[in-house]
């Protein structure tokens, strides 16, 4: 399997040079060169495998000659056996036709791990065939990056810079994040929103000082190899609601558009989805770009959903690059104008294309609110800010066919964002046994002003260079 960028000017890469890579050298992401197709009989054939084998044999196309396949389910059941739930990803019925997908069993209590405890071992197996030292830095607005220090802590061969928004992520993400002291883990609050760090982890992608002294690697979902972790589940809630013999929609909480993409990637693999429902939070980018095609930003609005207080949503270019037939010119001009004036109006072809699978909702706090409180007094289920926003959207999507269940992505356990869920329902959820005694521990953390030179400046004096040797 290749990869290729959207924006067409990059070398193509294996799988394994991707997982490394993250963002391409153009300024673009990497796409697999053609979508890989599992046919009906091979779907149905999914039908009650464990999760950890149903992983292997999704993945199995993407990934290609970097792995075999004997050694890529070692991995993918090490990943997996993390998770505190012997499904993975359970699957709750809220009503006759509204489901939810819960995603968050894994150490750190967000969809991310599902994705990033598998990406902390490709990591390992490819750094393990080579010199190279890694230097992660990533953005996050709060559950991205506890993922992601969880499952490089302490590892050979890799140090991560993790940039988070002062002030913006909720204690439990914050703690998350700032207790784990190993000596390859930084944590730095910036000034700024999200969208601000991302940007400074992009631009280092294109720094070429940077590049040229230290291997910098992604773990956000530029990173291809965490949205093809993401594809699997999609796979495993449709198995289980009758795919590949019927139709299921989803209804997926959205900020930076990488989990809502991979369930676009099932489909193209085969999986047969009904629709793709974007929910956002008041931060509309991407209900306003697919309703009425003008994709433009602007200043991110803090909520109680503060992991989706995003307006730059980066996967959102894989679907663009498809939906203009991939013309990979077209899309680097229409990147190239976002990236100048941050806003860009879609083609009619691309909102054409588009429009078959997606469809969009915003949800603001009071809706939001009420999902909270229907969940729990309809079927008993406490959820978490942005699965209510996904709630909402599910339970108020338009002309969808009478017999096609809705799954709702859980992406966060509720005691993450244990305030505005007890103010919607009352309940105070736990923090589960197993992330210990978050509160007691010792918290590290520097603090630089949202300038990238200042980033820049603070890893370049603390990471290792990709040789391996501090002194080279
Ligand atoms: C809890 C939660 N829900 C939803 C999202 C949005 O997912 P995505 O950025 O993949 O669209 C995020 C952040 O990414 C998140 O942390
Ligand atoms: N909500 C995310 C934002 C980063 O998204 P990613 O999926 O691209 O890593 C977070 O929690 O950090």
């Amino acid at each position: 399997m290749k990869y290729v960028s959207t924006r067409g000017q990059a070398a193509s890469l294996d799988f394994e040079g991707v997982t490394l890579a993250g963002l391409a050298s153009d300024g673009g992401l990497y796409v697999p060169e053609a979508w890989p197709q599992f046919s009906h009989d091979e779907i149905a054939a999914m039908v009650g495998l464990p999760y950890a084998e149903l992983a292997a044999r999704i993945m199995a196309p993407f990934v290609g000659d970097s792995l075999t396949p004997e050694r890529l389910r070692e991995l993918t059941t090490q990943a997996y056996g993390r998770f505190a739930h012997a499904a993975v990803t359970p699957l709750k019925q809220l009503d006759e036709r509204q489901w939810v997908l819960e995603l968050f069993h894994g150490p750190t209590l967000a969809f991310k791990d599902v994705a990033l405890q598998m990406l902390g071992l490709l990591f390992e197996e490819f750094l393990g065939r080579r010199e190279d030292h890694l230097t992660i830095v990533g953005a996050t607005s709060g559950d991205t990056g506890s993922a992601a220090i969880d499952a490089v802590a302490g590892r050979a061969k890799v140090d991560i810079f993790m940039l988070h928004p002062e002030g913006r992520v909720s204690d439990v993400q914050r703690r998350q994040m700032t207790t784990v002291l190993a000596p390859n883990v930084y944590n730095i609050a910036i000034d700024g929103s999200f969208d601000d760090a991302q940007a400074m982890v992009k631009r280092m992608f294109n720094d070429a000082a940077m590049t040229g002294t230290f291997g910098i690697a992604a773990v956000n979902s530029i990173n291809w190899a965490r949205l093809m972790s993401q594809v699997v589940y999609y796979f495993a809630a449709a198995l289980q609601l009758g795919a590949p013999h019927r139709k299921v929609a989803f209804s997926v909480p959205t900020g930076n558009f990488g989990d809502v993409f991979a369930g676009y990637v099932a489909a193209r693999m085969g999986l047969p989805v009904e629709r793709l429902i974007v929910a956002t939070n008041i931060n509309d980018i991407l209900h306003r770009a697919l309703s009425a095609g003008d994709y433009s930003a602007s200043t991110v609005t803090p909520t109680a959903a503060p992991s989706m207080d995003i307006q730059v949503s980066s996967n959102f270019e894989r679907l663009l690059f498809d939906a203009c037939g991939r013309d990979a010119a077209a899309l680097a001009a229409q990147m190239q104008q976002f990236d100048a004036t941050k806003a860009l109006q879609l083609t009619n072809a691309q909102r054409e294309a588009i429009a078959g699978l997606f469809s969009s909702a915003r949800c603001d706090a009071g809706q939001m609110a009420q999902a909270m409180r229907w969940a729990y007094e309809a079927a008993g289920e406490v959820l978490d800010p942005h699965t209510a926003i996904g709630l909402h959207a599910a339970r108020t999507a338009q002309d969808l066919p009478a017999d096609v269940p809705v799954v709702t992505l859980a992406t966060a356990h509720p005691a993450k964002f244990v305030d505005a869920v007890e103010r919607a329902t009352g309940v105070r959820p736990p923090l589960p046994a197993r992330v210990g005694d978050l509160f007691e521990r010792q918290e590290r953390c520097d603090h630089l002003p949202g300038t990238y030179e200042a980033v820049a400046a603070y890893v370049a004096e603390r990471a290792t260079p990709k040789s391996g040797r501090k002194d080279a």
